[in-house]
């Protein structure tokens, strides 16, 4: 698939799935959640303030006869209650509404109720981006703080499982740093090279990893060829994996609002997809995410 409008139609052909909305009192969250069961993707169970939500949804013609409404008022209970509920069996993927993200990710790492697996869980996003005839996939902008190099593996495993989800059977991963040379004083370039070299071993299955590039040379092959890289992920990244979360969110964040770009978010690794996405990403991006949600939970 190489843009939304296919992930959006594949969602369909599998739909309707029943996500569980974690603090449903936003504008953005419902109108993708209407927009959802309108295409049959999918149905929801609103949590969070409910008083709140039948404002917000008066003022914006949603009939909430069409939902399942909990209402909980604080935003730990609710996020536990919608994860508790793919844990029962009820709903088949959380979604983040306005709440902290690490309040939702507490409840999905939650021992009881939560849905760890043993794996790393780390967040995919998505991006269709003007004047790039491919999706590109950032990891991780959301979840994972400061991944050392076994966890960076996993963080481009689970990325793998979502680029493969999207028919793009050997994506080509960047592990991004400042420079495209190894600096013995930067960590993550050490890193990079590692990945590379485990990948090259065969520990990394699915897709070919490279590393340490700097952006341009991962995304560019003018800049690649400018700078005389030759490898084969040089200026044809699919995956850019980030150093830590304070570049992949910068990173995720710059083309949200700096660039003509589409996405989606879902965290990835946990027992079912988590569907997340910035509070300031707008309603179709939410969809988008939506559909990617109803895709990764098709296929597991
Ligand atoms: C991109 C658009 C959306 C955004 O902009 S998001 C904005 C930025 N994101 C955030 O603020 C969230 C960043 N992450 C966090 O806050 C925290 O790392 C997170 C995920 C809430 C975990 O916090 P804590 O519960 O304090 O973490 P902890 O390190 O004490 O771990 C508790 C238990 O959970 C486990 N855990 C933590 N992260 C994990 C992971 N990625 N995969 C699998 N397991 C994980 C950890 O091993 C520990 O387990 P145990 O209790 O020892 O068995």
């Amino acid at each position: 698939m190489r843009n939304f409008e296919e992930v959006v139609k594949f969602a369909r052909e599998r739909g309707p799935k029943t996500i569980s909305v974690a603090c449903c009192h936003d504008k953005e969250v419902l109108m993708a959640v209407e927009m959802a069961r309108k295409e049959k993707i999918a149905n929801a169970i609103l949590i969070g303030d409910i008083e709140k939500t039948r404002e917000i949804a008066s003022s914006i013609n949603i009939d909430l006869d069409n939902y399942e409404l909990i209402d909980i008022k604080d935003l730990s209970e609710a996020s536990l209650k919608a994860v508790e509920l793919v844990s029962q069996g009820k709903s088949d993927m959380v979604m983040k509404g306005l709440v902290d993200t690490s309040i939702i990710l507490k409840a999905v790492l939650n021992k009881e109720v939560g849905l760890r697996t043993g794996n790393v869980l780390s967040h995919v996003a998505v991006f269709d981006v003007e004047g790039y005839d491919r999706l590109f996939f950032i990891t991780d902008a959301a979840m994972n703080l400061a991944p050392d190099v076994n966890v960076k593996k996993q963080i481009i495993e689970n990325a793998c499982t979502v680029a493969h989800s999207l028919d793009i059977d050997t994506p080509k991963v960047a592990a991004l740093c400042a420079k495209e040379k190894v600096n013995p004083k930067m960590q993550d370039t050490i890193d990079a090279k590692e990945l590379e070299e485990m990948c090259e071993r065969g520990e990394i299955k699915g897709c070919i990893v490279g590393g340490p590039f700097a952006l341009d040379n991962a995304v560019s092959l003018e800049a690649a060829n400018h700078k005389g890289i030759n490898h084969p992920v040089a200026g044809k990244a699919d995956i850019l994996l980030a150093p830590d979360i304070e570049a992949g969110n910068i990173l995720y964040k710059s083309l949200v609002f700096f660039s003509k770009s589409k996405n989606a978010g879902v965290i990835v690794g946990a027992k079912a997809p988590i569907i997340l996405t910035s509070r300031a990403d707008n309603e179709e991006t939410k969809l988008n995410s939506i559909a990617l949600g109803v895709l990764m939970a098709a296929k597991a």
